[in-house]
């Protein structure tokens, strides 16, 4: 569905995104993860056509990015971090001015707002939308011409648990009906809840490139710690989880039922980026 090979782009005469390499297969989820400034915003950019000027590779549904017809926006829909939404226009209004700009005929709109929640606010002005409801609209203008392909940037950010949540939801329900989705994110925890698959990207290039279980399984087992104690005072212990059948002392405690608290604990993939990239998300 996209392909980039060797890619090269800079604003300036610095080398920044070079020789980039990777492919996202039809269906899938995959996520841009990296800190302020990777290049996430720019890698969007190249792929929905706003950036012609780089060199290499890039193309969507086998079309050149930096060449592509005005057609290429009727199978993209792009939700960046700003709202592009008319203040004085209804969600209604805004979402029937949108939907004109393309050939295909939109989805239906109603349907669109019940789908986010919006129906009863459809004839309000957007300027009275909350946060969490223009983000919310902005979403459902991405999906007005049923694209193929989402591209969607921070799709969660600033958002309160709730809308969060609200959001992610509709992202997989786009997945379930058969979108391709591109989303840039700081955010590991919903990195590794959404995507099939994440690149990490710092500093214009992709440090490692996998799914989110195979990165995390990479640092190695979790590990397990327990506590236990003995006549005089409680002692804690741990061991790796593939490990714990050879490990004597808790075999032991275990038979004598001397274990007072037991928990795992895996290694997240915020872990794994500051294992790979030496750089935290924050
Ligand atoms: N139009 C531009 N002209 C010159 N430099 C730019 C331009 N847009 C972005 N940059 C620079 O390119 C680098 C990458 O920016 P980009 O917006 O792609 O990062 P990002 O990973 O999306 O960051 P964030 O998470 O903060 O959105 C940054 O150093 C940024 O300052």
């Amino acid at each position: 569905m996209i392909t980039v090979e060797k890619l090269d782009f800079s604003y300036t005469n610095n080398p920044f995104i070079e020789n980039m390499s990777f492919h996202v297969a039809r269906g899938e989820i995959f996520g841009f993860l990296g800190p302020s400034g990777a290049g996430k915003t720019t890698l969007q950019k190249i792929l929905t056509g706003l950036i012609t000027t780089y060199n290499g590779s890039a193309t969507l549904n086998g079309v050149e990015c930096k060449t592509h017809k005005q057609s290429f926006y009727e199978s993209i829909g792009v939700d960046f971090e700003y709202s592009t939404l008319y203040e004085k226009l209804t969600a209604r209004q805004n979402l029937q001015f949108f939907g004109s700009l393309y050939a295909k005929p939109s989805r239906n709109i109603d349907m669109l707002l019940e789908f986010v929640g919006l129906h009863n606010d459809a004839e309000k002005k957007v300027s009275d939308y909350s946060k969490g409801m223009r983000s919310r609209l902005n979403f459902i203008k991405a999906l007005l011409h049923d694209p193929e392909v989402l591209f969607l940037d921070e799709p969660t950010s600033g958002l309160d648990p709730t809308n969060s949540r609200i959001m992610k939801d509709l992202i997989l329900k786009e997945k379930k009906n058969g979108k391709t989705i591109l989303l840039t994110t700081h955010n590991m925890q919903d990195a590794t809840e959404l995507c099939d698959r994440v690149a990490f990207i710092v500093d214009g290039h992709v440090k490692a490139m996998d799914t989110p279980h195979n990165l995390i399984m990479r640092k190695g087992a979790a590990t397990i710690k327990y506590t236990f104690h003995d006549s005089t005072k409680e002692h804690t212990g741990e061991c790796p989880l593939a490990q714990t059948s050879t490990d004597s002392r808790l075999m032991e405690l275990l038979q004598s039922n001397r274990i007072q608290s037991i928990h795992s604990s895996e290694p997240t993939l915020n872990d794994i980026f500051m294992e790979i990239t030496g750089r935290t998300l924050k």
